[in-house]
């Protein structure tokens, strides 16, 4: 394909505002493509290599000016293409005005094939050429490879080179839109070109075999141990939400690290960032451990961290710095121990297993890893007090938080979706006045367990029920708790105790909500005790005005 041809159809594509007439006339491009349809798939991205290659094109905005200030017709310097930059800001129309390919005799680098029309194929060779260029005087190469190219530009081929070597493509070609072309293109189901996105996460690939092989050949590609993958990805949500949505949830510790994708195929082990990055000499360690005690072949999805001599976490700026600094590794091994988290199992010994839920897969996690240690705890509950108690633990242990997963759900590579939640910590907490309890059974059956809260009514001085907590306590305080509040015994019935206000509990939650069971006409989604307030008397509690404010500013 001639690249004026590519460069026109981009120009179509970026006039054109309608998410579906992007999508026909991306497709349309990927119909004429031809032999260039890898790279066609991927420069219309604005991407020059696959998202996983080792190959980088690593140009720095002032190797590219130079380039096109020598490619001019005119008399033109670096200067004048930042000045002229700076007016429009967009490299690609200042490319566009600059009247290249005036250096024609000097072209001996330009357009290798000797005629005069530019074509995808040789951009791509050269652009190849370039990022391969390394050493001494490499630099100089790589403007005069550039040059090369520019001076054998149209207006509008400098346009989309210029936009496409700085990564500044935008188009408005997303990956979704390349996905759905791919789709129309050579009919074959969105979902399997999604499918096979996620497990070979190169476009160009994926369009080549749908075209050549369609829905059945998009079917046979298969993750490859080498080749990193996109990493699901979590939104932040509440214990409410993982409940209401799935019937359990699976919580995990949340790690604070540096997330790390294992790949090793029984002879290599390669490491990889959150952003596919090749991470491996960096952490030297991690290599060590997984040869040892990793079966092979197998892909794992876990978080990187730094601990101190006892094993605690240390801040993640601390595991950035062995990513920064890769060259003195070995000084730094000494000072900074990293130990893996393995939260996920991508693959196993010749088998994809995406698909899979988390739970069977967390199983096959633990199968494939000899060292518990290095494999995250899950706890499967529906119970948010067993959730509270695990978080709770993970917070002591110095740890961020929680995850909850839905133990059902299938791994979606680059998804950030409903299914992996990063727990938001309780933004407010209340200070409410406990009005009632219940005694506790069983090895608790001496203790107030559960306390009834109210918040304070301004208007009548009386104290509204809005809901119980149990949460959040442990077996030491409720004793402590008890002897507290045993004095302020109104009445009982049953198990049920009517406490007089005297004691002021701090109480976090997830939401507030209306609720015709309390009498303040509120109830708290997932309260969990905090601290008595010892300092504060029951006038001073929170009120329900309080409480409504805070429901307003929920939305
Ligand atoms: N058990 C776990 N399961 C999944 N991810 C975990 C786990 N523990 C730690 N993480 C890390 O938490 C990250 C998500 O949380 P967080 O929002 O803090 O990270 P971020 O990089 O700031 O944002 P994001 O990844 O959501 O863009 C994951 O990408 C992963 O690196």
């Amino acid at each position: 394909m001639e690249f004026g041809s590519f460069a026109a159809h981009a120009a179509d594509v970026e006039a054109t505002d309608a998410d579906l007439d992007v999508v026909a006339k991306v497709a349309a491009l990927f119909g004429e493509a031809g032999d260039d349809l890898a790279v066609v798939a991927r420069f219309v991205q604005g991407r020059v290599f696959p998202a996983h290659s080792e190959t980088k094109l690593d140009i720095g905005p002032r190797l590219c000016y130079e380039a096109l200030a020598r490619a001019a017709s005119t008399n033109v310097t670096v200067e004048d293409v930042e000045d002229r930059l700076a007016e429009t800001g967009d490299i690609g129309e200042v490319a566009a005005n600059l009247d290249l390919g005036g250096q024609a005799g000097l072209g001996a680098f330009a357009a290798d094939s000797g005629d005069d029309d530019l074509t995808v194929a040789e951009v791509y060779e050269d652009l190849t050429a370039l990022a391969a260029a390394e050493g001494d005087g490499s630099q100089d190469e790589k403007v005069t490879l550039l040059f090369g190219l520019f001076n054998d530009c149209s207006g509008e081929e400098a346009r989309y080179l210029a936009r496409l070597v700085l990564g500044e493509m935008r188009i408005g070609v997303g990956e979704g839109a390349v996905r759905d072309a791919i789709a129309e293109a050579f009919d074959v189901p969105v979902e399997a070109a999604e499918r096979a996105l996620q497990v070979s996460n190169d476009y160009g690939l994926v369009a080549v075999t749908a075209r050549d092989e369609g829905e059945d050949g998009l079917d046979e590609l298969h993750l490859e141990v080498g080749r990193p993958v996109q990493a699901m990805l979590a939104q932040a949500g509440t214990v409410t939400d993982a409940l209401d949505e799935w019937e359990e949830a699976a919580v995990e510790t949340k790690f604070d690290g540096a997330r790390v994708q294992v790949h090793w195929d029984g002879d290599e082990v390669s490491l990889y960032s959150r952003n596919m990055e090749d991470v491996t000499d960096a952490l030297p360690e991690l290599v060590e451990f997984v040869e040892e005690h990793v079966d092979a072949p197998v892909i794992l999805d876990g978080e990187v961290v730094a601990v101190d001599d006892d094993g605690s976490p240390l801040p993640f700026q601390e595991i950035l710095k062995r990513f920064r600094r890769k060259h003195d590794v070995a000084e730094m091994r000494d000072e900074i121990r990293v130990e893996l988290n393995a939260f996920d199992c991508l693959h196993a010994h010749g088998e994809d297993l995406l698909d899979e839920p988390f739970r069977k897969r967390h199983e096959r996690l633990r199968d494939v890893v000899d060292d518990d240690s290095a494999v995250s705890e899950i706890l499967v509950t529906d119970d948010a007090d067993e959730i509270a108690a695990f978080e709770e633990r993970a917070l002591e242990a110095g740890h961020e938080g929680i995850m909850l997963k839905d133990p059902d759900a299938a791994y979606t590579p680059g998804d950030r979706g409903k299914h992996w939640l990063k727990r938001k910590p309780d933004v407010e907490t209340l200070d409410l006045v406990v009005t009632g309890a219940e005694w506790g059974e069983g090895r608790r059956a001496s203790f107030l367990g559960t306390f009834v809260l109210s918040a304070r009514d301004e208007e009548t001085g009386e104290y509204a029920t809005i809901g119980k907590v149990a949460t959040g306590i442990t077996d030491e305080e409720l004793a402590d708790l008890t002897d507290l509040l045993e004095p302020h015994i109104r009445s009982e019935d049953g198990q049920e105790v009517d406490l007089e206000p005297a004691v002021v509990f701090e109480v976090g939650y997830e939401e507030i909500q209306t609720s015709p069971t309390y009498e303040s006409g509120y109830a708290l989604r997932f309260p969990r005790f905090v601290t008595v307030r010892e300092d504060k008397p029951p006038e001073d509690a929170d009120t329900i005005e309080r409480v409504e404010r805070l429901a307003e500013q929920q939305g």
